[in-house]
């Protein structure tokens, strides 16, 4: 029996990961949830799991849904409440599903309380990497990859010997204006940007992958996640998400993982690892599918995932001003502040004004992350 705890319980990864606790109730147990503002959802899921611990985004919240949850579950509030969801249970795994870098002291606490790391949000990493990693090592914790792209890489390494690879290949779908051109993106609708092709996905996320700032936060978790140098990972369009990514060895041998795109397979991966177990994901017949097609990235075309890179080759707070800026460019959109190609014009005008501090510890990090998301509200 594993005991889980899920932060970002009422999202899409947290709502899949649940899916993946219903196929095998008999193999997992859930500790805690959090969630932010979604009372309903949690009261429900609360009901049904029994965890020890909730936690909501406010205390009015709390209060809210307090006389609701069996009388076994405490509940809890705010950025404490997500850290002790995270930290304050018997759970073996944490799966950390919020969305955006909110989840860094979380994550970084069940990392100090010894978890393992059931790892979706990408932006932790992207924002204080070296730290994630550096903490988790010297705890013995795992971080296991949620992130699709990242258990296939994941998949393909294992039992391989590191010195064997020669480079990783990320798949991109394209995003929602994949068949558009950059004169076209001047009119898009937040609408029409929330309409992935292939994945059904939170909305700040669906984004990222319309403007490839997804696949450039992609990049930097994978840096930090295999320890790979940024010139050995590579980007590839492939629209139809089938091969989720793939590891090119030195003897020029390519290993890819594919699959019908269904993150209930990634989540349960990293909550089974190193077993298997069914998944009620559709499988996969080649015949039917009949042809895949993959195409060079065009990096005038996204010119997010070109910054993704100068930011992870240059290092320090740049990242973690590329995803601050990202963040809050990302909101302003689904707002209908901005419009669609402004969110790019936002992170390089951040980046511009950005001054690097090379290694930074977490309080460096803090400040960059507020000052970035200052200027990019401002723009
Ligand atoms: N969706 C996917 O298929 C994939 C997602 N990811 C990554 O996983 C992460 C989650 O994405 P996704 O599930 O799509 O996002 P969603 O927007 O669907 O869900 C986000 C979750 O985080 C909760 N949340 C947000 N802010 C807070 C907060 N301050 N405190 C506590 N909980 C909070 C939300 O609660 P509420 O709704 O109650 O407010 C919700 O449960 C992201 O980092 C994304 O990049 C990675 C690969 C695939
Ligand atoms: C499902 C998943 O892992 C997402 O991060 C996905 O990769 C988004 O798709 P694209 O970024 O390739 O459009
Ligand atoms: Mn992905």
């Amino acid at each position: 029996m594993k005991k889980i705890a899920i932060l970002g319980s009422t999202g899409s990864i947290g709502t899949q990961t649940l899916d993946v606790v219903d196929m095998h109730p008999e193999h997992f147990q859930v500790e805690a949830l959090a969630a932010g503002s979604n009372t309903a959802l949690l009261i429900e899921q609360t009901r049904r799991y029994q965890p020890k611990k909730v936690s909501v985004g406010s205390k009015e919240l709390a209060d809210k849904i307090s006389p609701h949850v069996p009388a076994g579950t405490k509940v809890y509030y705010g950025s404490e409440g997500l850290i002790e969801v995270a930290a304050g249970t018997d759970a073996d795994t944490v799966v950390t599903a919020v969305v955006g870098s909110v989840g860094l002291e979380s994550t970084l606490a069940a990392i100090e309380s010894g978890k393992q790391i059931g790892l979706a949000n990408k932006e932790t990493l992207v924002t204080a990497g070296h730290i994630v990693t550096e903490r988790a090592a010297s705890k013995g914790v795992s971080i296991l990859p949620v992130d699709s792209e990242h258990s296939a890489i994941f998949q393909c390494l294992n039992g391989e010997n590191r010195s064997g690879v020669a480079g990783i290949t990320l798949t991109a779908s394209g995003g929602s204006f994949r068949h558009l051109t950059r004169e076209q993106l001047q009119q898009v609708t937040v609408e029409d940007a929330l309409k992935h092709p292939n994945w059904s996905m939170g909305s700040k996320i669906t984004i990222d992958s319309a403007t490839m700032v997804n696949k450039g936060l992609e990049v930097i978790e994978a840096h930090w996640l295999f320890g790979l140098d940024y010139e050995q990972i590579d980007v590839l369009l492939h629209p139809e998400s089938i091969i989720h990514s793939y590891v090119e060895f030195e003897d020029t041998s390519i290993i890819a993982q594919l699959g019908t795109p269904d993150m209930r397979v990634p989540i349960q991966y990293a909550l089974t690892y190193p077993d298997r177990m069914p998944s009620p994901a559709k499988r996969l017949s080649l015949a039917q599918v009949g042809q895949l097609h993959f195409r060079e990235m065009d990096m005038d075309r996204f010119p997010c995932l070109r910054m993704a890179y100068e930011c992870g080759k240059m290092g320090g707070t740049a990242t973690t001003a590329f995803n601050a800026a990202n963040e809050v460019a990302v909101a302003r959109f689904l707002r209908k502040e901005i419009s669609f190609l402004k969110i790019e014009d936002i992170i390089a005008s951040v980046l511009e004004a950005h001054r690097n501090v090379d290694n930074p510890d977490l309080e460096q990090i803090a400040a960059c992350d507020q000052d970035s998301r200052k200027l990019a509200s401002l723009l």
